[in-house]
């Protein structure tokens, strides 16, 4: 599916509204460049006047001292433009640096919040592209070519304005001149922002193909699939290098055609100058002045043609970033504070009703009542709803009809925080940060002390192996924990789920068989994990089913028996069948 189909779309007005709160917080910074920015294109400007007085008092006026005193009136010009260049440098780069990273920690907190709905309809790489290509033009957008825009702009009306004081007729051609020089500049800069946000995507595009390639290296090569995931990675390449030439050559055309046309109008305006001059209506260095007044004007035009390619890119870059930001929060949040539990509560499943988006109905009209501290297994053949099941009891997905209750509180009106802390969930995949075994087992209780997350590895019969390691505790663990054997990432899966001692544990069993020995371990480690809780399991494993206070067969979203394991091999058909051939032991 394409992402922007799963993304809200946004308009420029929204984008300029959002750039603007953004800036709101730094008032005195904004304030301070643009005094900067004022201060500095009008030392520029009053640089003319300074031509004007030196060509018409000091060279034709032939008075030397004149001459010294117009040099010296240039130097500190200079000096005050110098530093007033600066301060806007500065704090324009500065804003630039500092808006992108307010940006970015806003996006994402966003992310941090948005279902897991949401990302299975949008692909990571490109997600991560947003995040830090868009931010990175926004910072430069908005601390390198918006600062010289704005510059130019002033220099633009100030050298306007002033020639206008020196020549009104000349200026007079010069406003004739403008709206022609803005011909191509409405034309042509929607399309570089066209090209310049379909550039992005296809950035984007690349971002996608590599995150998912790399993350699945093992599967491409086993398949020798390099060649091909190279040939589709050269085409995805080859589409964003087209659509960026496209972008270069509306930005070259524009800059181009900006650049003969002030300069032709620069060139006439000189002419009639001169003609002026000739006749005696305006003196040399009120033309000179004048030149140099429309030298800047043209220079700032020029300027404006070649940023405004960035600024439209910048305004691409933010829309995407918004569309990510506008994307809504799926799951509402409930209202209920849930009182500390003290001890593992009931759940009841009442006539659920659920599908999910796009998809027919996977539950209809489903009931369940686990007690108080119950051992449920689910078992069932693979698309029955069992993981579903787990997903729903989280809420990463709200029940079309019908309700689940936690301890007698419906699920839906629960702070979604109180809820998913009376739940540990333990994965079919072990999830592993790429961080030390000490930060990966502490993920479970934040606060816990070192000797909590020890303690809670020897529970989990992982203590042992993590000793054994080269850095013990401290040892790091790779990306997604490929240094660690199947069962020995279980294990520390399940010391996590063990120190954050919730009263509700949700565990997937691995289907992978383990050798004897490892097996033995999980299987104490998940009996230490399981006391005094209220769990469901999806089993796998015979001991598991063995050992449950009951065992739900589901099919199709649909209970078809329950009961002991001993009992259901006897009376249930499909059971049978089903720890024949999947419980593995
Ligand atoms: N995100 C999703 N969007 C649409 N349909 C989904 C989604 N996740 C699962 N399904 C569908 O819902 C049905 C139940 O899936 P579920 O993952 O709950 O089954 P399961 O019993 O856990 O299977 P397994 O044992 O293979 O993990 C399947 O038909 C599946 O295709």
């Amino acid at each position: 599916m394409s992402s922007t189909t799963v993304l809200t779309q946004v308009n420029t007005r929204e984008v300029l509204r959002w750039l603007g709160g953004h800036l709101a917080p730094y008032r005195w910074q904004v304030a301070g460049a643009i005094v900067a920015l004022f201060l500095a294109s009008g030392a520029w400007l009053a640089l003319g006047q300074g031509v004007k007085y030196a060509i018409d008092n000091g060279f034709i006026g032939d008075h030397p001292q004149v001459l010294n005193q117009a040099a010296l009136a240039v130097l500190i010009i200079c000096i005050i433009a110098s530093l007033a260049t600066y301060c806007r440098f500065y704090l324009m780069t500065w804003l630039g640096e500092r808006i992108s990273a307010d940006i970015r920690m806003q996006l994402y907190q966003h992310l941090l919040h948005l279902s897991p709905s949401f990302f299975s309809k949008i692909r990571t790489g490109e997600v991560i592209s947003r995040f830090t290509s868009d931010t990175a033009i926004l910072q430069t957008v908005v601390g390198m070519s918006l600062s010289m825009a704005l510059r130019s702009l002033v220099t633009f009306i100030g050298a306007l304005i002033l020639m206008g004081a020196t020549s009104p007729l000349l200026t007079l051609c010069v406003l004739l001149a403008v709206p022609v020089v803005l011909i191509p500049i409405r034309v042509l800069a929607p399309k570089v922002r066209r090209y310049a946000r379909l550039s992005q995507d296809k950035i984007a595009d690349l971002g996608a193909h590599i995150d998912q390639s790399l993350h699945e290296i093992a599967t491409v090569q086993a398949f020798n699939a390099q060649t091909s995931e190279a040939r589709q990675f050269d085409n995805r390449v080859d589409e964003a290098f087209g659509v960026a030439r496209w972008r270069i050559h509306y930005r070259s055309l524009l800059i181009g055609l900006i650049m003969v046309l002030s300069l032709s109008a620069i060139l006439l305006i000189a002419w009639v100058g001169a003609r002026q001059v000739f006749a005696g209506d305006i003196s040399a260095g009120e033309l000179s002045a004048f030149l140099f007044y429309a030298i800047l004007a043209g220079g700032s035009v020029a300027t404006i043609s070649e940023v405004i390619g960035e600024v439209q890119r910048g305004v691409g870059a933010s829309e995407r970033l918004l569309e990510l930001l506008a994307s809504p929060v799926d799951i509402v949040d409930g209202t209920t504070t849930l009182p500390h539990l003290p001890s593992a509560p009931a759940i009841h499943i009442k006539q659920l009703q659920f599908a999910y988006p796009d998809s027919p109905a996977l539950f209809n009209n489903f009931s369940l009542t686990i007690d108080a501290g119950e051992k449920v297994a689910l078992v069932g053949a693979s698309g029955a709803g069992k993981t579903t099941l787990f997903q729903l009891l989280l809420r990463f997905y709200d029940v079309n009809e019908g309700d689940i209750t936690l301890g007698g509180y419906s699920i839906k009106q629960l702070k979604l925080h109180d809820l998913r802390n009376q739940i540990a969930m333990v994965s079919q995949e072990s999830v592993v940060f790429a961080t030390t075994v000490m930060e990966n087992i502490r993920y479970g209780r934040e606060d816990a002390s070192d000797e909590d997350v020890v303690a809670a590895a020897k529970n989990a019969f992982a203590d042992e192996f993590i000793e054994a390691l080269e850095d013990g505790y401290h040892t790091q663990l790779g990306e997604r924990g490929v240094r660690l054997s199947g069962g020995q990432r279980q294990r520390i899966a399940i010391a996590r789920a063990i120190l954050a001692d919730r009263p509700v544990l949700l565990l997937d069993e691995a289907t992978s068989a383990l050798d004897a020995r490892s097996e033995k371990m999980v299987q104490q480690a998940l009996s230490s994990l399981m006391r005094g809780r209220t769990t469901i399991v999806i089993a796998h494993r015979l001991a598991t089913v063995q050992h449950a206070d009951r065992i739900i067969v589901l099919d199709q979203g649909k209970i078809t028996a329950q009961g002991k394991h001993v009992q259901l091999m006897k009376s249930d058909t499909l059971y049978r069948e089903y720890a024949e051939l999947q419980l593995l032991s």
